[in-house]
């Protein structure tokens, strides 16, 4: 028998009708500018290449240090465990559709980076969405990369090694890798991470903005050498239905974003970390939210914050997935056994696929209705109640009458 246990592991492929792909877009060489790994739908080329879950070891790396675990031993760990996944995506395929697509963006946790969301990001491409993740430079994210010139001396030493193709480029660039910023000691929370949520609303705004311009036929620049045609996606989005999306960290990222663009029609917070966020926003922010929660991560303090942003005229809708944990929304949850999954909090009771694929009908259906899209996500909108056996209306939390 063969090893089993190996080939059954792996992201599942996206169920909507498109065929999807996904290429990375870097704005500029600076921290500041924009960064993000984009999810479309795309012509069916069975030879196109399915892109690494994990790109390069430095985000292995980051992630041994935000876990607080030594490198050496971490990184070969996290290597062996998840080196070789791939995306449920063709790496540059040829963009594919005959209407405009609606836009999300999206926000990732604390400790990950863009490509760890795939099966969420490709979902949604997959069912006609551009969904653009986002990789965040707060130092929130375990790592993140941009570019230096090369200095003299390294410009010197460099023999003359053949250049990789298609390097060209970076030929005199360095990459500079920023890794995840933990509080000093003593440091106090607030203050880092209200001024990193808004760092991330505006890398999402700048996102958006660079979409928007590149949907314009506006030739833009793309400092990372890949082989995907930006200029196709000319006239491919539907500006008028556009949505932010993340996960914990990233869900604070979602109130943030929407208080500071109207564009953000919606927003869907995954097991939002309501912390980083000040009170005083909330009466601003005017649009549908949806939060999906996990059983397992909230809490009365988190979830009362939620609550401050019930309205009687805009529509917030709160759900909550039994038998989940806060990792049952990351790919993470997808990539290792039962057992070890299990222990290390990456999976809950429920079936991962099943979680998840509620979570992302769920979502469809919130966005068609807050979009205006013509599809059939309506379908679910039961769940958006909370209509199904693994799905609570509301939270499971209990509040204690003095808490409220
Ligand atoms: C001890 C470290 N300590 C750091 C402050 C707490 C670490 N922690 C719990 C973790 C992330 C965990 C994780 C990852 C990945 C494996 C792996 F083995 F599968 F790789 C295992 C175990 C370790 C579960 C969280 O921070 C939870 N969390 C997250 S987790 C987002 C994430 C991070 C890395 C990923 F690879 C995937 C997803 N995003 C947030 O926005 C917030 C929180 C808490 C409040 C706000």
């Amino acid at each position: 028998m063969g090893n089993s246990c190996s080939n059954h592991l792996g992201i599942p492929p996206a169920k909507g009708p498109n065929a999807v792909g996904c290429t990375d877009f870097m704005m500029d060489h600076t921290a500041q500018g924009s960064f993000f790994r984009l999810y479309y739908p795309c012509q069916t080329t069975e030879k196109a290449e399915r892109p690494d879950w994990v790109p390069c070891k430095e985000y292995f790396n980051g992630l041994t240090d935000f876990m607080n675990i030594n490198r050496t031993l971490g990184e070969k760990i996290f290597n062996y465990l998840f080196g070789s996944f791939k995306i449920p995506a063709s790496l540059d395929a040829p963009f594919k559709s005959n209407v405009k697509c609606p836009v999300v963006i999206f926000s990732h946790g604390l400790g990950a980076f863009r490509t760890l969301y795939s099966a969420i990001c490709a979902e949604l491409a997959s069912h006609g969405f551009i969904v653009a993740s986002v990789e965040h430079r707060d130092q929130s994210a375990s790592a993140t990369y941009y570019f230096r010139e090369k200095t003299e001396s390294e410009k010197a030493n460099k023999k003359n090694v053949p250049k990789t193709p298609g390097s060209a480029q970076e030929d005199n660039l360095v990459r500079e890798w920023m890794y995840y910023r933990g509080l000093k000691h003593g440091e106090r929370e607030f203050p880092l991470r209200n001024q990193q949520v808004k760092k991330r609303a505006d890398e999402c705004i700048l996102a958006l903005d660079k979409l928007i311009e590149i949907n314009s036929g506006t030739p833009v620049q793309n400092v990372l050498q890949t082989q995907f045609d930006w200029t196709t996606l000319e006239n491919s989005m539907d500006l008028c239905r556009i949505a932010v999306m993340g996960h914990s960290f990233g869900g604070a990222t979602v109130i943030e974003a929407l208080c500071k663009e109207v564009k953000f029609k919606c927003g869907v917070a995954l097991d939002a970390w309501m912390n980083p966020l000040d009170d005083e926003i909330f009466p601003r922010v005017k649009q549908p939210i949806f939060f999906i929660n996990s059983e397992k991560f909230q809490w009365a303090g988190n979830i009362s914050r939620m609550k401050k942003l019930d309205s009687a005229v805009i529509q917030r809708k709160m759900i909550t997935i039994r038998g989940t944990v806060h990792q049952s929304f990351p790919d993470f949850t997808f990539l290792t056994g039962n057992w070890i999954g299990k222990l290390m909090k990456l999976k809950g009771e429920i079936d991962p696929e099943l979680a998840l694929d509620l979570s992302n009908k769920a979502t469809l259906a919130f966005l068609q209705r807050h979009l205006g899209l013509e599809k059939n996500f309506n379908q679910w909108d039961p769940l958006i109640d909370g209509q199904d056996d693994h799905l609570i209306q509301g939270t499971n939390v209990t509040f204690l009458q003095s808490a409220i």
